[in-house]
């Protein structure tokens, strides 16, 4: 599948940049279906893009917003995804927008997986946006080289879901959404910064393994050809 690249001088030019285009694909979803859907990265990457986005003048209470993964703890901890929108996204004209956490105080990642599965399938599909981040191992959303559940999450013959993931370069056990759940997205987004970012892209695109690289999926075979968004 073939990608755009959007490449930037400055990370806050990248930041402006894909904030407008959120907002414009946000604001056409709304126009078009009364409501708007984005599920969006967590990470140290997007937090300018979250701040410029949460300024844009969108319809918010028609969006619904989600992350394409979260850690498995809970939104008062300091690598909380949710703690991270909530800080940088929900706020300005953005406070009013509707969040569906993918994290719920259940016993198990596992149970907290189902409750986020039942919880995003109202949000219809496919989703109005996706942005997804890349981490320097090749993972995006918590699809992780050595993930255990690997396999499933990019199938795309899994059905839409919340999965659990563990794997060693994961930190804690980890929720995400299914490569089947975001590679349609009719806006797809993959927003990376910095120099050895782009190394691991150029690396990406120069292979095949999507068990060594799971992003690969994204770059080769997502229904929708993802916008490639970089600043060094
Ligand atoms: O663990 C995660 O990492 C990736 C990349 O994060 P970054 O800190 O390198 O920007 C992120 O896309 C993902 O949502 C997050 O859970």
């Amino acid at each position: 599948m073939a990608h755009v690249m959007h490449a930037f001088e400055t990370r806050p030019a990248l930041a402006a940049a894909l904030a407008e285009r959120v907002s414009g694909a946000l604001q056409a979803a709304v126009a078009t279906r009364g409501t708007a859907t984005l599920a969006v990265s967590g990470g140290s990457t997007p937090k300018a893009f979250f701040e410029a986005l949460s300024a844009q003048p969108i319809a918010w209470d028609r969006v619904k917003v989600t992350l394409v993964d979260e850690r498995f703890v809970s939104p008062d901890h300091e690598r909380s995804n949710h703690k991270l929108v909530a800080t940088h996204l929900l706020k300005n004209a953005a406070a009013v927008a509707e969040f569906v956490p993918l994290y719920h105080p259940a016993e198990t990642a596992d149970a907290a997986a189902a409750f986020a599965t039942a919880a995003i399938a109202p949000l219809g599909h496919p989703f109005d946006v996706v942005i997804l981040g890349m981490g320097n191992d090749g993972h995006t959303a918590s699809f992780f080289p050595g993930g255990n559940h690997l396999g499933a999450a990019l199938d795309a013959g899994t059905a839409r879901c919340v999965m659990t993931m563990e794997a060693e370069g994961a930190g804690e056990p980890r929720l995400t959404l299914s490569f089947s759940a975001l590679a349609d997205a009719r806006l797809l987004v993959l927003h990376i910064e910095g120099a050895e970012k782009k190394t691991v892209l150029e690396k990406a695109l120069s292979g095949h393994d999507e068990t060594e690289m799971p992003i690969r999926a994204v770059l080769e075979r997502a229904a929708t050809a993802p916008d490639i968004y970089w600043a060094p």
